[in-house]
């Protein structure tokens, strides 16, 4: 019983593997992340975080002993977005998701460029991404989104859909089904909250993911796992909503692999594709292979993901070197007091 309740809660062989035989104690899926506990599933138990809850994340799991938990298992994929604003920062938002679903609308709210990123960032995290098209209702055309959706990458699985009809909605059920996690990300107003409720089974979420604070304001403070009517879960992080590129490089090649490979035929290795003698890329540009505007979206995110990329890796750099610093200044303190060999 415990078992098929793990299983549908995704638990596989990778974690089983983590558990040292005979070790006291059980583990458990993160359906909640709060300040002073976690609240874990089968079951909804709290627990405690002795060295902390910020370790971990929505969708992990973990070994506990009933009241604590002792062990984070190492994830199959992580989503982290970089903290809003202008820090690098890494901020992990979930772990263990399957499918990454990246959600717009059949209409203006469709953006080549925004569908990229998160393919891109999906990929990155080791998540299939599907592109949910909600609003096929309202729209003229559902046919065209679906289509350019699917011009942007090979790897690209679309469905258009009326978030409002249960029938539609449930041809998202095989990647909520037993041992399958999905999560949801897009702007406001697509229709996640629509789809959730839908998946879930549930009315309540609006309400249900709203907390008074201490200062008496609401806040939306779940970034919560929960189990789907199909069998499997759903993650619903707000935070997935400002995705920013880190480390994101293996995805924006996995989308880009069209630019990428023209580029291999370039003259240059470094080719910037800006004009230089036998560029590959402009070339299929002028030919009517490739879009402009599809390259310099790709020029954008690769720009964007160096520039976080680099700045996170230039300030763990400066932190060890700072560290270097202060201990050799100890030891050479030490070195003063006490005279050299000690
Ligand atoms: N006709 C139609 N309306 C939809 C569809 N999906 C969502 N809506 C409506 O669009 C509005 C916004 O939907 P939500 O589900 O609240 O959107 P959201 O993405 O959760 O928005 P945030 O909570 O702001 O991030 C609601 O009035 C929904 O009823 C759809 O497929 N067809
Ligand atoms: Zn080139």
């Amino acid at each position: 019983m415990i078992d098929t309740d793990l299983s549908s809660l995704g638990w596989t062989p990778h974690f089983a593997r983590q558990v040292t035989p005979g070790e006291p104690l059980s583990p458990a899926r993160v359906a909640e992340v709060q300040r002073s506990h976690l609240t874990v599933l089968p079951g909804g138990l709290r627990l405690l975080a002795p060295e902390g809850t910020g370790r971990f994340a929505v969708g992990d799991w973990l070994l506990h002993d009933g009241t604590r938990a002792v062990r984070r298992l190492d994830p199959l994929t992580e989503l982290s977005r970089k903290v809003a604003g202008d820090s690098s920062e890494r901020q992990l938002l979930a772990a263990n998701v399957d499918t990454l679903g990246i959600v717009t609308s059949c209409n203006a709210d469709f953006s080549a460029a925004r569908l990229e990123r998160y393919l891109a960032v999906a990929l990155s995290a080791g998540c299939l991404p599907l592109v949910i098209l909600t609003k096929a209702d309202q729209a003229g055309d559902p046919e065209r989104y679906l289509r350019e959706a699917r011009r942007l990458s090979p790897l690209v699985t679309a469905l258009a859909l009326n978030a409002l009809d249960p029938e539609e909605v449930a041809r998202l059920h095989p990647w909520v089904a037993a041992g399958q996690t999905l999560a949801l990300v897009g702007s406001s107003g697509v229709g996640k909250t629509t789809l959730q409720n839908g998946l879930t089974g549930t009315e309540a979420l609006t309400q249900g993911i709203r907390e008074d604070d201490a200062k008496g304001r609401h806040t939306t403070t779940a970034r919560s796992l929960r189990p789907t009517v199909a069998g499997g879960c759903l993650i619903d992080t707000p935070g997935m909503r400002e995705l920013g590129m880190l480390e994101a490089a293996e995805g924006i090649s996995a989308v880009f692999a069209d630019i990428e490979d023209l580029a291999r035929g370039c003259r240059f290795r470094d080719c910037a594709h800006e004009g230089e003698p036998g560029c590959a890329v402009q070339a299929a540009i002028a030919a009517g292979d490739l879009e402009a505007d599809r390259l310099h979206r790709y020029q954008k995110l690769e720009r964007e993901d160096r520039f976080h990329t680099e700045s996170l890796h230039e300030r763990h750099a400066r932190t060890r070197a700072w560290a270097k610093a202060t201990r050799a200044g100890m030891e050479r303190s030490q070195w003063k007091r006490r005279g050299p060999g000690t």
